[in-house]
């Protein structure tokens, strides 16, 4: 391995913990933001955007939104809102609209937000790490403030914005007991990021035969399978996809043969689904990871089962404890296959159009 090869990257995984907490603290002084737009009942719909990893974290946080709230929500890439928004959200509805952008200055995200300026059916709010940034001088925004990266790739980005749009939407929903259990997994947060280093390190260096990666899972957790996927293509450019957990029955299971990886995201709520599609890719030939609160015997045929622990608690709330393992089997990945996960291959920090 190259010395200097990941210096940015595995301490912002490492990280993820401390920047849960900076979130939550954070929060605390945001209350405003919760009361003016999230918890504000005039909103009829509110739609996350954002693209690439802020993308998937739409979906995810759109997914609890309604859970949680019982409200309408939805997501869809910056770029659906700013060029096709008709087709997105029609009608004359009170709509939110939230951007999600780590940096605060990718160009989809900050045109759709202009796009509607003006219009009286539409406000606009947002999450970032950077508070200096173009989005949080634009529209209110919630800053997570030990999220900022050095890396190309995002991380604990991720994770403290999840998190931190989670105890907004719980707070925002008078949901107490969802605001408990994220505290909850605050506590969690480092035992999973110490031992997802040690369980993707391990994995990766003792199965040199896998070379095709596929991550599934549903409801809040479909989300952060693209997100595991876009991780690993982003860092080491091996071939990766994700799918909905059942939908991967319906004709891209054909692609399973020895060498692939399946990795379940496995919810308490579809659980016994899931597990299905598991021991059906692991008869294909597939070495399957199971990512779960807790074991269990109906998980034993895995080859790898990683537990988060929380399970009493909701799979929203667990859902930022699933992250730290997916995050280092790209990392590791990047290295088994000679390239930097700090640099990837044709990508910047923030596109601009
Ligand atoms: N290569 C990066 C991605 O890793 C990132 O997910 C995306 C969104 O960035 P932001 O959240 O700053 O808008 O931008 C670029 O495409």
């Amino acid at each position: 391995m190259t010395q200097n090869y990941g210096e940015l990257t595995y301490p912002e995984i490492a990280g993820q913990s401390e920047a849960l907490q900076g979130a939550w603290e954070q929060l605390g002084k945001q209350q405003e933001f919760i009361t003016n737009y999230l918890g504000n009942k005039k909103y009829e719909e509110v739609v996350f955007i954002g693209s690439g990893t802020s993308y998937y974290l739409a979906l995810s946080a759109a997914s609890t939104f309604r859970k949680w709230t019982g409200r309408s929500a939805s997501a869809y890439p910056s770029s659906e809102i700013y060029l096709f928004s008709e087709q997105a959200v029609a009608g004359n509805k009170n709509k939110l609209l939230v951007g999600i952008s780590r940096s605060g200055e990718s160009s989809e995200v900050i045109l759709a937000l202009d796009s509607v300026k003006g219009k009286p059916e539409w406000t606009t709010c947002g999450i970032t790490c950077d508070v200096e940034s173009t989005m949080a001088k634009n529209v209110p925004c919630l800053v997570s403030p030990l999220g900022k990266e050095k890396s190309t790739v995002m991380t604990k980005s991720f994770s403290s914005m999840t998190f931190m749009l989670q105890v907004a939407i719980a707070k925002a929903g008078g949901q107490q007991g969802y605001v408990a259990e994220l505290q909850q997994v605050m506590s969690l947060s480092a035992d999973t990021v110490t031992r997802g280093q040690v369980e993707a390190k391990n994995m990766i260096d003792t199965h040199s035969e896998l070379n095709k990666f596929i991550y599934l899972g549903m409801g809040t957790y479909n989300g952060l399978a693209h997100e595991a996927c876009l991780k690993l293509k982003e860092m080491s450019c091996v071939w990766t996809e994700s799918f909905g957990t059942l939908e991967f029955r319906h004709g891209p299971k054909s692609v399973i043969e020895p060498g692939t990886m399946v990795c379940v995201l496995l919810s308490e709520s579809a659980r016994a689904f899931e597990l299905k599609v598991a021991e059906e890719m692991q008869a294909y030939g597939a070495y399957v990871v199971l990512i779960t609160a807790e074991k269990g015997e109906d998980t034993s045929f895995a080859d790898l089962v990683f537990e988060v622990g929380g399970s009493s608690l909701s799979d929203e709330a667990r859902a930022v404890l699933y992250m730290p393992l997916v995050q280092y089997i790209g990392y590791y990945t990047a290295l088994r296959e000679g390239r930097n996960p700090d640099s990837p291959r044709n990508l910047t920090q923030v596109v601009k159009i």
